[in-house]
Parts: structure tokens; C-alpha cells; sequence
């Protein structure tokens, strides 16, 4: 199993994500250039936290056009694992690959702390490990983490298990606490807490941990 760490032009935390992965979780990962155009060799993609272009225009809004993007389409169409945190979900909701966006956090201002999560769906790929409805501590660091989506996605979202992640004292006045969704068949998770900058004691939690174990079980079993 090998997963692609995308590198987009004002990415700040692909070091970190390759880092978690490798480093740390013992999972194969590897950079990718956004100008790439082909992620053959690869089971899975990871979009990191950032800046990219600037976050001209809106976050994301410009790194959803790069050559890799094609590819990273055709992964979450055929069932395989996409990631985005941060800044990789703005590039994900920019793409459609996942429902709503992220606006400006209510009080207009940077937010960069810790804060409480609770892992509402612990049946996905990325959130086996953890147990339901589990406490968890992870970084944020976001400008523009006010997840908004109409009533109706909302609904379909709550419907369909779709909502991973909500924040327990919400930071940045995300619609119904939600820091984290999948889309609907479950293999593409953006979310606005970073797992990556939460896995060694070092780092002041270990929370994230369990996000990279879970992605190690769902490989073992679909190997299995
Ligand atoms: N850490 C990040 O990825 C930040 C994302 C984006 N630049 C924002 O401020 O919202």
C-alpha cells in the first residue's frame, strides 16, 4: 500500500503528512508534484494543509485546476482513498468532490489551536480505530473553516452517515458543529483539524494517531 502526498504551490504541511505517514504510522508515502499527471503506483491520495496559490481567489479555489487533479477525480470515482485536511479539504470541496464550502470563520479572524472533537462515525476508513462518539484533541489552524452546505445536503449528510467529525466547542461557526464529512460512498474525507500535527507526545497529542491505524486496517482487510 502506498499513498501520494500532493504538493501544490504554497503547501505548509505536506512535510508534516509525510511525516505522520511515514515516519511515524510506517505507512509507504511519497510527494507528488501538483504537475503531475499521473498517480499510477499509488492506492491512495493525501491533499495537505496550506496556502496554495495564495488562497487567491478562495482557498483552493485555484490549486482544484492543477494537472493532478484529473487523477485525483479519478481516484475518488473509483472507490479509492482521498484525504484532504485543511487546506485539502478546501481543494476538495472546490472540486466537488465533496458537498458545501468553507466560508470565513465567524469571527473573521486566523484560529490556530487545539480543540475537542468527537468522532461521530467511527465506520469509515479513516476512523475505524477510533471508538463512536470518542473525545479527541487535534490541532486547527484555519482562516477559512466555517463549514456551510443549503438544508438539503445538510439533511442528505445526516442521512447518510456522512458527518465524521463535529467540533465540541465549535471554534469557527461551522454548520452544526461539523469539522469533518465523507462523501457518499465514504472513500473521500475532507476535514479542517489537522491528524498529522497530532501524533506524538511531543506535538501535545496523540489523537491523530488512530486517523493513520485506521487507514493501515481498512488496507489489511482489503488485502485480506
Ligand atoms: N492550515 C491550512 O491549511 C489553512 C487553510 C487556509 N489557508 C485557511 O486559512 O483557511
Amino acid at each position: 500500500m502506498k499513498l501520494a502526498v500532493i504538493v501544490f504551490p504554497g503547501s505548509n504541511c505536506d512535510h508534516d503528512l509525510l511525516w505522520a505517514a511515514k515516519n511515524i504510522a510506517n505507512i509507504d508515502a511519497e510527494f507528488v508534484s501538483h504537475n503531475e499527471t499521473s498517480l499510477d503506483g499509488f492506492d491512495g491520495v493525501l491533499l495537505p494543509g496550506g496556502f496554495s496559490y495564495g488562497d487567491y481567489l478562495r482557498c483552493g479555489a485555484i490549486a482544484r485546476f492543477s494537472n493532478i487533479m484529473d487523477e485525483v477525480v479519478r481516484f475518488a470515482e473509483e472507490g479509492k482513498l482521498v484525504f484532504g485536511t485543511c487546506n485539502g479539504f478546501q481543494i476538495l470541496t472546490e472540486a466537488g468532490l465533496l458537498p458545501g464550502v468553507l466560508l470565513k470563520n465567524k469571527s473573521l479572524s486566523f484560529i490556530c489551536k487545539t480543540t475537542p472533537l468527537k468522532v461521530v462515525n467511527n465506520t469509515t476508513i479513516f476512523t475505524n480505530a477510533y471508538e463512536e462518539n470518542e473525545l479527541i484533541h487535534l490541532p486547527i489552524a484555519h482562516g477559512e473553516g466555517n463549514y456551510y452546505c443549503d438544508e438539503e445536503t445538510l439533511q442528505e449528510l445526516k442521512d447518510n452517515n456522512q458527518i465524521v467529525f463535529t467540533y465540541a466547542d465549535n471554534p469557527n461557526g461551522s454548520l452544526a458543529d461539523i469539522a469533518g464529512i465523507t462523501n457518499k460512498a465514504g472513500n473521500v474525507l475532507g476535514m479542517m483539524p489537522h491528524p498529522e500535527r497530532a501524533v506524538e507526545e511531543l506535538l501535545g497529542s496523540e489523537d491523530g494517531l488512530k486517523f493513520f491505524t485506521s487507514i493501515i486496517n481498512h488496507f489489511k482487510e482489503v488485502a485480506n
